[in-house]
């Protein structure tokens, strides 16, 4: 089938790419012009595994191109996805001007029926702005058209993001015109084979879905990590906790780590979004905003058992830092802990030599110049002459890293680890100082 896709970020160039890998035709639309000269000569700007030989493999096919010209890229697909982005708006809104931008531009462009799918998360009732905006523009071009409009949220997680758009969970379509649910459903045929993974349902309610699956998450991360605060308190761990309660199948194993607070581009933004949704038709969405708040704080609690450990000025004090995406297998650092993390650090006088196994170029980035603020090519090189050393991100390198080194390497044994990469007791055994997110101390191992 011919494809367009609006948007070549993290959710257009995945969907794009397997669609194509299934056969379809695809075209990327994306207005920026930099990113277009990039993918045209085969460079993927995002790390996302595997999705860069997904993508050469379906452009040499000629199944897959990237474009920055809307008329052509209009006229090509039956199918349009709209995957642009939704950032926050001051009050925690969803803005929603690049979505409607991309409808405008349909309408503009558009010769014959076509099919316009919403990728993008967006709040409840967007797909009836996307239909006034395309037959605004179409009616500014004396033409009555025929054009559907329907939604598709997507539900993959950044760092697993081809696998998880190849072997969905569930492919929700929110449609109320019968030719859209027909060339969705056949264009999801492939992802679908096993068992039936489409989930029919009203627009509205595909839109709100989207936002509750993520407020879902956020909440389970929020209460463990308030449990995680608790746990410390007690003399409990939260690790013994997690496994307790992920063992009843009502519970589940998933989305229960307690860590430095969740980050990402989805969770935060649309926390608040669904939070100022509910506002303006009067519902106070009151567990959501504790689940925000909670966030917040979380972020800081890692700084916090940094100075009470060595002391509330940091001047002098240099720190190792291990991990500055927001999760691992992505360079991704939109909302990570990092950026709080490190900016307080640096505030409170400390200098950090950091290391990230692929988001070191956008810690620059995002960072800019910083005194204070340095770069290691190793985890092991990051640590050398460091009080302390610091883990936010968990990639998997920093699981069974050599343990002697944080005694050779740093100027004294001492661990805060975001991320409860380690079993307490065995670092205690080793000599070195752990401080863990809702662990305890541990208590001294019995020796026969
Ligand atoms: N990143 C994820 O993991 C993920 C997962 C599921 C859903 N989503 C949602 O999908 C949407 C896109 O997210 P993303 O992370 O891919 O964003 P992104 O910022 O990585 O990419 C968005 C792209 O859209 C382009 N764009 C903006 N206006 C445009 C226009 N008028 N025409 C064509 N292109 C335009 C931008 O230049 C950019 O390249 C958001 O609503 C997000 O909440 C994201
Ligand atoms: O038990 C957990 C699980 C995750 N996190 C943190 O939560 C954040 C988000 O992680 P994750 O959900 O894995 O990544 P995203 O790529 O942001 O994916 C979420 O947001 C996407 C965009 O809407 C959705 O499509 C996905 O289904 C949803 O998982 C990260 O900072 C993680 O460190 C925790 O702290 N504890």
């Amino acid at each position: 089938m011919r494809v367009t896709i609006f948007g070549a970020g993290y959710v257009g160039l995945v969907t794009g790419a397997c669609l194509a890998q299934m056969g379809n035709q695809v075209v990327c639309l994306d207005v920026d012009t930099g990113k277009v000269a990039r993918l045209q000569a085969g460079d993927v700007p995002i790390h996302e595994p595997g999705l860069d030989k997904l993508i050469r493999a379906n452009a040499a096919a000629k199944r897959l191109s990237f474009t920055t010209d809307a008329a052509a890229a209009v006229a090509h697909g039956k199918l349009i996805f709209i995957g642009v982005g939704t950032p926050p708006e001051e009050d925690g809104s969803a803005d929603l001007q690049h979505v409607l931008a991309a409808a405008r531009t349909i309408g503009q462009h558009m010769q014959d029926f076509k099919v316009v799918v919403d990728k993008s998360t967006v709040p409840v009732g967007t797909a009836d702005r996307v239909r006034d905006a395309i037959a605004q523009s179409l009616r500014e071009r004396g033409l009555a058209l025929e054009f559907a409009v329907a939604s598709n949220p997507e539900f993959l997680k950044e760092g697993a993001a081809v696998a998880d758009f190849m072997k969905p969970d569930r492919i929700v379509i929110g449609a109320e015109d019968e030719r859209a649910i027909l060339l969705l459903r056949n264009l999801y045929a492939p992802f679908n084979r096993n068992h039936e993974r489409v989930q029919l349902m009203d627009t509205r309610s595909a839109e709100l879905t989207k936002y509750a699956a993520n407020a879902m998450l956020a909440t389970r991360i929020s209460f463990m990590n308030e449990m995680a605060l608790l746990a410390e308190r007690v003399g409990a761990d939260i690790e013994m906790v997690r496994r307790g309660i992920g063992s009843d199948p009502r519970i589940g194993t998933h989305f229960l780590y307690a860590g430095a607070g969740y980050g990402g581009s989805c969770f935060p933004k649309d926390v608040k979004a669904l939070i100022h949704s509910g506002a303006l038709q009067g519902v106070d969405l009151g567990v959501l905003r504790a689940v925000e708040a909670a966030n917040e704080r979380q972020k800081l609690v890692l700084v916090d058992k940094v100075l009470a450990r060595l002391g509330a000025d940091l001047t002098g004090r240099h720190l190792a830092v291990w991990g500055l995406a927001f999760k691992p297998n992505t360079d991704d650092m939109r909302e990570a802990p990092a950026r709080v993390v490190v900016r307080e650090l640096l505030a409170r006088g400390a200098t950090l030599c950091a290391h990230d196994p692929v988001a070191m170029d956008e810690a620059r980035r995002v960072f800019g110049a910083q005194a204070g603020l340095s770069y290691a090519a190793s985890p092991e090189a990051a640590l050398e002459g460091a009080d302390a050393l610091l883990i936010l991100t968990e990639w998997a390198t920093f699981r069974s890293p050599d343990f002697d080194l944080f005694k050779t390497a740093l100027r004294q044994a001492l661990v805060f680890d975001g991320r409860n990469l380690f079993d307490p007791r065995l670092l205690h055994l080793l000599g070195i100082e752990y401080h863990a997110i809702g662990r305890a101390a541990p208590a001294p191992l019995t020796v026969s």
